[in-house]
């Protein structure tokens, strides 16, 4: 096992990194897993995420991916990708406009599920693509695994595990891909500024090219550095919901630095349109009264990124919205 790496390289703080290879989900318990537990929470709780060490998703497999099949994916013209469309949800299909960078950006919702990456490969290529289907899915069922042995970990630590299995049917995962040209502030370099994801957990795969930025809890930026059998995972605002404010969402940005482009792929899973998502009860006592008031996730996503005057305008979007010290308590 390797051990959680808090250490300072220099003055510059590392990721801790938790080593997943050799669990499962189908003995959740156990000498290396409450140690791995015991990492990931620890890290969490400084860092707001860890590098997960995980090889499900071989060398070889993140080499077909990111040099074989997003190229191909993001060289098809404009007018193919927009196929991709998440009725009634922005950022959710295919987006390709950013005040900060070129980007070009495509998720595929379900992607654990063989049907639904074949119903996104065929409005990309009518005559199929069996290649990219086969890559994708895989993938995505492989970070699906270990998202859950993640969840279930947070939750055995809360003293929530009974919830797992309501927690885990309220959510749909997807991965989404992205392609990021040269930052136009070439002093900045900020390709994606910061914000916080609205699902529960974001599984990042970068590959060569590194970008991502993290901000700790003591609000330092830190960089992870990719590893060919590493992923980066990060709270984001559903759990910070779900837990009752215990585990707050992590601060993220993208600043590519070199003149290459960049791919990645952000696997995550949110909460299902028609849940009405909410804390349990036993998140809630007299010293830990309700923060959030139960929400859609389309809802809040609508509110995030059209109304009131788009992304940019809550420093805090969650709050804002569903927050019961926010403006829209009693909406
Ligand atoms: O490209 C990355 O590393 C992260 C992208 C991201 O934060 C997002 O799409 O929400
Ligand atoms: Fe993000």
């Amino acid at each position: 096992m390797q051990g959680s790496t808090m250490a300072s390289d220099g003055n510059h703080l590392r990721i801790p990194s938790v080593d997943f290879r050799g669990l499962s989900l189908s003995s959740p318990g156990g000498g290396s897993w409450d140690a791995a537990r015991e990492q990931v929470m620890s890290a969490l709780e400084s860092f707001g995420c860890f590098e997960a060490i995980y090889d499900a998703v071989s060398e070889g497999a993140k080499d077909q991916l990111f040099r074989g099949v997003l190229p191909e994916l993001f060289k098809l013209p404009r007018e193919i990708k927009i196929r991709n469309e998440y009725v009634g949800l922005p950022y959710h299909g295919y987006f390709c406009q950013s005040p900060h960078s070129p980007i070009d950006s495509l998720r595929i919702e379900d992607s654990p599920t063989l049907h639904s990456v074949q119903q996104f490969t065929s409005l990309m290529w009518p005559d199929g693509n069996p290649t990219f289907s086969n890559a994708v899915w895989t993938a995505a069922k492989q970070v699906q695994e270990l998202e859950r042995m993640v969840v279930r970990m947070i939750l055995q630590s809360m003293g929530m595990e009974k919830h797992y299995d309501s927690l885990v049917e309220s959510l749909i995962h997807g991965v989404r891909f992205t392609e990021y040209g040269i930052p136009f502030d070439q002093e900045s370099k900020v390709n994606m500024k910061a914000h916080a994801d609205a699902n529960i957990l974001t599984v990042i795969c970068q590959y060569e090219v590194d970008g991502l930025e993290v901000q700790t809890r003591d609000g330092e930026w830190i960089r992870p550095v990719p590893q060919p059998n590493s992923f980066t995972v990060m709270l984001g605002e559903a759990f910070q919901a779900w837990s009752n404010g215990r585990l707050p969402a992590t601060l993220h940005r993208v600043r590519v630095t070199g003149h290459q482009k960049r791919y990645c792929a952000i696997f995550n899973s949110r909460p299902k349109d028609e849940i009405l998502f909410q804390a349990p009860r036993e998140m809630m006592d007299e010293e830990h009264p309700l923060r959030f008031r139960p929400y859609k996730y389309p809802d809040y996503i609508l509110f995030r990124f059209l109304a009131e005057g788009g992304p940019d305008l809550h420093e805090d979007p969650l709050q804002a919205y569903a927050g019961v010290e926010g403006q829209l308590n009693d909406a």
